[in-house]
C-alpha cells in the first residue's frame, strides 16, 4: 500500500498497532462529520471493519463544491479527518487531530460517493498515527496521513 506519510506522520520504530474496538464511541449528534443534527455536515456513517481497516462512505452533494460541480478539498479533508478520527476513538482513548496531510488525487465530481477506508499505523504514548484514502468509482481520489494526540475529558467541556 502506498503511504502518503511525512516523517511527521511516521509512527516511530516499535510503535505498537492496537486492535480496534467497535463501534466508534464518537456519535456527537452536532459533529459537522458524522452528527445526524448537523444539517450542513457530511453525516459520515461507520459501516464496519475489515481486520484493522474501518469503513465509511459519504456523497457529494452541491454545498460541498469548490469549483463548479467538483468537491471542495477541505470537505474532502474533513472526510478524511472524520474517518481517521473514528480509528483514533476505536483505539479506545480520546484523541483530537494534531497534524492532517492530504492528497487530493483525482477531482472529485458532484454526485459521487467517496468509499473511504482508515487505519492505524501505529501508537507511541500520547501520538497515534493513522492514514486513510478514498475512492470514487473504485479510482483513488485522495488520501491522508495524520498524528492524532491523546488528550484528556476536560478537553470536550463546552465552552461559553
Ligand atoms: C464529547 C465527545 C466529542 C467527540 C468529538 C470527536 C471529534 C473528532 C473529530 C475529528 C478529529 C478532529 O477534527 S479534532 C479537531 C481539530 N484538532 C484540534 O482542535 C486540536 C487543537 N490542538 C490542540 O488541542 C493541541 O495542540 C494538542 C492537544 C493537539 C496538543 O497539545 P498538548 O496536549 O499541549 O500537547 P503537546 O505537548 O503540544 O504535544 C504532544 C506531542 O505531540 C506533538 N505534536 C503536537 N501537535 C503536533 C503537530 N501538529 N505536528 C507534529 N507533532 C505534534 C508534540 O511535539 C509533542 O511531542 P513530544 O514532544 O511529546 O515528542
Amino acid at each position: 500500500m502506498t503511504t502518503p506519510a511525512s516523517a511527521k506522520t511516521t509512527p516511530p520504530t516499535g510503535a505498537v498497532v492496537p486492535a480496534l474496538k467497535e463501534p466508534p464511541p464518537t456519535e456527537y449528534d452536532g459533529c459537522f462529520g458524522c452528527g445526524d443534527q448537523a444539517s450542513d455536515g457530511i453525516r459520515l456513517k461507520h459501516t464496519g471493519l475489515d481486520g484493522k481497516v474501518a469503513e465509511t462512505a459519504f456523497t457529494v452533494v452541491e454545498a460541498h463544491q469548490g469549483a463548479p460541480g467538483l468537491a471542495h478539498g477541505g470537505i474532502l479533508a474533513a472526510a478524511l479527518d472524520e474517518a481517521l478520527g473514528s480509528v483514533a476513538w476505536m483505539l479506545g482513548k480520546r484523541y483530537v487531530t494534531g497534524r492532517l496531510e492530504t492528497d487530493f488525487l483525482t477531482p472529485v465530481p458532484v454526485g459521487s460517493t467517496v468509499q473511504l477506508r482508515a487505519w492505524c499505523t501505529g501508537v507511541d504514548g500520547r501520538k497515534a498515527y493513522l492514514e486513510g484514502e478514498g475512492h470514487v468509482d473504485g479510482k483513488l481520489a485522495v488520501r491522508a496521513a495524520a498524528l492524532f494526540i491523546e488528550v484528556p475529558e476536560e478537553h470536550f467541556e463546552e465552552r461559553p
